[in-house]
């Protein structure tokens, strides 16, 4: 059975912390981005190693198209071993073309914050702040549940560095392979403008000497 909004807004607060009533949507709870956040490093030329932002109260998180990046929620949860959450990403933020692709769901008995793996999948830089509506969490009563089937492992807290290992040290996005390609367009036709260059100054040289051996051929001074 899946818990009503009513129910979720009066017992919540002991599975959701920091937790607020008027934060239950329908029969589900909205959780808020964290503050800290990865984003894949982009393109070839930068080869810098990706970051982990710490993030101030509405900080831009900015994902360019193509990349990876490391959501955290910023509410911590606390699954009984008789309630299973289903979470997933709000509407708003799928419709800029970011697209969840990690895990949908919150095992019984989960201590610890949320991470969302998500790929920016549109044409555009999506930009998401530190404190924005950006999940949802459903809760569903388990029958016969027992600590033995609840989850015994700690929570995820941080995004550390095994994590960020997991990500592509570099994803060749359309938008860096573009880019590449405007610069490798730039650089020939530079190239084909300083032969074009070299190749006219020296057409002109050997004109010179063949005009001044036929000048001097035909008598001149
Ligand atoms: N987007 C998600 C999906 C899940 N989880 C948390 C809640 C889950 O209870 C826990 C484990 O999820 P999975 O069972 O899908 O993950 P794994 O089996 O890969 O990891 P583990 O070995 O930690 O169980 O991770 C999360 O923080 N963010």
């Amino acid at each position: 059975m899946f818990l009503s909004g009513k129910l979720i807004a009066e017992h919540g607060g002991g599975w959701i912390a920091p937790f607020a009533p008027q934060r239950v949507d329908c029969a589900a709870y909205t959780l808020r981005i964290g503050d800290e956040a990865f984003i894949s490093p982009e393109g070839r030329d930068t080869r810098k190693p990706g970051l982990v932002q710490r993030l101030g109260h509405k900080a831009a998180i900015v994902i360019p198209p193509g990349q990876f990046a490391y959501l955290t929620t910023r509410e911590f949860v606390t699954l009984p071993n008789d309630l299973l959450g289903f979470i997933n990403m709000k509407s708003t933020l799928k419709n800029s073309g970011l697209v969840n692709v990690s895990g949908f769901h919150v095992d019984p008995g989960y201590k610890g914050k949320l991470l969302f793996a998500v790929f920016n999948a549109g044409p555009q830089t999506v930009t998401v702040r530190c404190n924005q509506d950006a999940f949802l969490i459903w809760f569903a009563r388990l029958e016969g549940a027992t600590e033995q089937y609840a989850r015994q492992k700690p929570g995820f807290r941080e995004i550390d560095t095994t994590l960020m290992g997991l990500l592509p040290a570099e994803t060749a996005s359309l938008n860096s392979i573009n880019k590449r390609m405007d610069q490798i367009e730039r650089r020939i036709s530079y190239a084909f403008g300083i032969m074009t260059l070299a190749g006219g100054v020296a057409v002109a040289a050997v004109a010179g000497v063949i005009a001044s051996m036929a000048f001097k051929a035909l008598g001149g001074p």
